[in-house]
């Protein structure tokens, strides 16, 4: 869900910079042939993606949930000359699409595809993260959140995406809508959390931009 009205999402589009030519035929090719294409962060985040990662400048990327590998092609383009992009993905089909285009990259060799569930891949990782995407699923972000708060340097910054949850985080929730229950719980935490300072920033479906103090 977008929470600008179209016209102006269509005007903010068309003066950001535009997609390269491989991550817009990504873009295209990820609606024409993949089920549930809304998941992938597109042409506006996809900037702001790559804009974050070029201010901070990563040696080390988490992401959580590759899908077609669109958000991971954005963030690395970030990363210093020896950076590296690890990203994970519980769904093994999406492989061989993800790489076909990373492997048209020239970030191809910087960026490490780990296929399994999110929760036993984080704790394996001996790496001191700059930099981790949250776009996995939203039961879990609490979980993720704990599970790499240790391994993010001190500074260092975590994007969770969709926390606005197409508008549902401030209507009445059902006790069965377990999706909202955790993204609300979430938000809640990483707002009380002494640990970090943070922006909720109401760009598509809501990022909540994290620095660890
Ligand atoms: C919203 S999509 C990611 C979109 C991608 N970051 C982008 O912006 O283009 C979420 C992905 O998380 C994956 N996923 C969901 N639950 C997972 C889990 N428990 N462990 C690992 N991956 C998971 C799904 O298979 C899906 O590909």
């Amino acid at each position: 869900m977008d929470f600008l009205p179209a016209d102006l999402t269509d005007y903010a589009e068309a003066h950001t910079s535009p997609e390269s030519d491989l991550l817009r035929r990504l873009n295209r090719n990820t609606r024409a042939h993949v089920m549930a294409p809304r998941m992938l962060s597109g042409h506006l985040q996809g900037r702001l993606l790559s804009m974050i990662a070029w201010m901070i400048r990563p040696r080390r990327i988490l992401e959580i949930g590759t899908y077609t590998g669109y958000s991971a092609l954005c963030l690395a383009e970030g990363l210093t000359d020896d950076g590296r992009l690890i990203t994970i993905d519980h769904n093994e089909e999406l492989e061989d699409f993800a790489r076909s285009y990373w492997q048209q990259s020239p970030l191809n060799d910087r960026i490490e595809f780990r296929i399994g569930a999110a929760a036993e891949i984080i704790p394996m990782l001996d790496e001191t993260f700059d930099l981790v995407f949250i776009d996995a699923d939203k039961r879990n972000n609490s979980l993720y959140f704990d599970l790499i708060f240790d391994k993010l340097r001190p500074g260092g910054f975590i994007l969770a995406d969709n926390v606005l949850w197409s508008g549902k985080v401030t209507a009445p929730v059902k006790s069965s809508d377990l999706d909202t229950t955790a993204v609300l719980a979430f938000n809640q935490k990483i707002q009380e959390d002494p640990r970090v300072e943070n922006v909720l920033l109401p760009v598509r479906d809501g990022i909540m931009m994290i620095r660890k103090l």
